[in-house]
């Protein structure tokens, strides 16, 4: 392609992101081609389906667990008030000669009550069904075994906005039901199941393998419905439904058989991918860096003159937008996580950001960098110079351009570089954002990347580091051409000097 003109150049700057999505499109004919009117209604039910309801993507999810009388049989242990000194056993699938110890544990079951205000009652319109209390029996089947607590965080948790802290699902057994033709209590009306604490956030519902017809369980939430339909299933599988607790539910009645089910309260608590603030059960003295980490930071030189301590991330995280680099912290993985815990424990300032893949091009950016600290009072900053002969006589800092305030530059159109006697690369110290003074409403440029010398802890990113594209510009002169900065993520941490160290909060 030539360029005859700058704003041609321009131009196909700006259409490059339309352009990228047509080569997407045209890779794939289906996608392109104009839908029919019956296509286009199919395809507006399967939007208006994907479309999230209230702050919920997914409300319900089920799936199948097999399991077989030979390998892996669900056992279950009951206190019989027709035998009290003696425990019960039945195993699931029933082996015909456990079929009398299966009766009595339908026997043994109380009338299933339900919940007004603060009251149990027991009303056979709303809850016809035999259930027993978790303190009265236990079972050999372990939810988070066979990958249902996963998988209930990955795809139900996960879908739900309100809840960004909260990445880990504990599953807690509460009752077991029997529900049948035989038994005077044989269906759960439509009802939504009691709140047992702040972060209980739905139910689990398991069906054992014990032959049945009937006994739908209907999930709801808004207009949309979920029925999950366990009836006529070989004997050699666990069903397993799980949804919010701000959803409607009921199970239809049971027409012949058995249907037994273990229900548990489902609870929202830590887990991975967002745990960067609660590594409690981590002991950071056992990891291997920790103590030269910490002898590292008592050095008289760091205490003195304080330091930008780096580490370059080992894995690749998406890093490159506010949206992404907001949380990274609690996404970290591996080495990264531990070293982000151990600096905000013995520096008590870490952040995870972005730093500029620009050491490359040292002798051409200018040469004196600037180390601002801020003050925690007065908001006022301090400021020392450092220039670039000072620093080559430290060994271990490599002058880098660091994301400030994690805040990405947000352009309106390509940077272009008007420095015209270094038009052939952008000088990071350039790129700035744009902020409204919330006192008097003036405008004021920030630098975006602050450049400034960094310890590197392992080493500053280079060829085998992960890296994003950051920032695009456009050079021109000339010959006009387009630059790029690539960055890659990376844990700093900020040692005050000691003239200036007073206790901080970690970020
Ligand atoms: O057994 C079931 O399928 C659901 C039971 C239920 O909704 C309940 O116990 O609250
Ligand atoms: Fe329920």
């Amino acid at each position: 392609m030539q360029f005859t003109a700058f704003h041609d150049y321009e131009k196909a700057f700006k259409d490059f992101a339309t352009t990228a999505y047509f080569l997407t499109m045209a890779q794939d004919p289906a996608t392109t081609s104009v839908p029919s009117s019956s296509t286009g209604n199919l395809l507006a039910a399967v939007s208006a389906a994907l479309a999230a309801v209230g702050d919920k993507e997914v409300f319900a999810i089920g799936g199948k667990i097999p399991v077989t009388g030979d390998t892996n049989p669900i056992v279950v242990r009951w206190d019989s008030p027709a035998m009290p000194s003696l425990g019960r056993k039945v195993t699931f699938p029933v082996p015909t000669d456990e079929q009398t110890a299966f009766d009595q544990l339908c026997r043994d079951c109380e009338p299933a009550a339900f919940g007004i205000g603060e009251k149990e009652v027991f009303d056979e319109e709303y809850r016809k069904a035999g259930k027993m209390d978790e303190s009265r029996f236990c079972s050999s089947f372990d939810p988070s075994a066979d990958g249902v607590v996963d998988t209930i965080a990955q795809a139900l948790l996960h879908g739900a906005r309100q809840n960004q802290i909260a990445r880990g699902v504990k599953a807690q057994l509460y009752k077991l039901n029997v529900s049948s033709p035989c038994l005077p209590h044989a269906r759960f009306k439509a009802h939504v199941d009691t709140p047992r604490a702040g972060n209980h956030m739905g139910s689990l519902v398991v069906c054992l393998p014990y032959s049945h017809r009937g006994g739908e369980l209907v999930v709801r939430h808004g207009r949309r419905e979920t029925t999950f339909d366990w009836s006529g299933e070989d004997a050699n599988a666990v069903r397993w439904a799980a949804f919010f607790s701000d959803c409607e539910h009921e199970v239809l009645e049971v027409t012949q058989g058995h249907r037994v089910t273990l229900t548990y309260n489902l609870y929202s608590a830590y887990g991975p991918a967002l745990m960067g603030h609660h590594f409690s059960a981590l002991e950071l003295e056992t990891l291997h860096f920790f103590r030269a980490l910490q002898e590292l930071l008592d050095a008289p030189d760091i205490k003195s003159r304080g330091a930008t301590l780096g580490f370059t991330c080992t894995h690749a995280y998406p890093h490159t937008s506010n949206s992404s680099v907001k949380d990274l912290a609690h996404c970290l993985k591996g080495l990264d996580m531990v070293v982000y815990q151990s600096l905000l424990a013995l520096a008590q300032s870490a952040r995870v950001t972005a730093v500029l893949h620009d050491a490359r091009d040292e002798e051409d950016l200018p040469f004196e960098y600037e180390i601002t600290y801020p003050s925690s009072d007065e908001g006022e900053d301090h400021t020392m110079e450092l220039a670039a002969e000072e620093e080559a006589a430290q060994p271990e800092y490599t002058s880098q351009a660091i994301l400030n305030n994690r805040t990405f530059p947000e352009p309106a159109g390509p940077f272009r570089d008007h420095d015209f006697y270094n038009h052939h690369i952008l000088d990071p110290r350039r790129i700035v954002n744009f902020e409204v003074q919330p006192e008097d409403g003036r405008m004021v440029t920030k630098n975006a990347y602050v450049r400034r010398p960094v310890t590197w802890l392992n080493h500053a990113p280079d060829e085998q580091t992960p890296k994003e594209l950051a920032i695009a510009f456009i050079a021109y002169g000339n010959d006009p051409g387009l630059g790029a900065w690539y960055s890659a993520a990376a844990i700093t941490a900020e040692i005050m000097p000691r003239e200036l160290a007073q206790p901080s909060a970690s970020s």
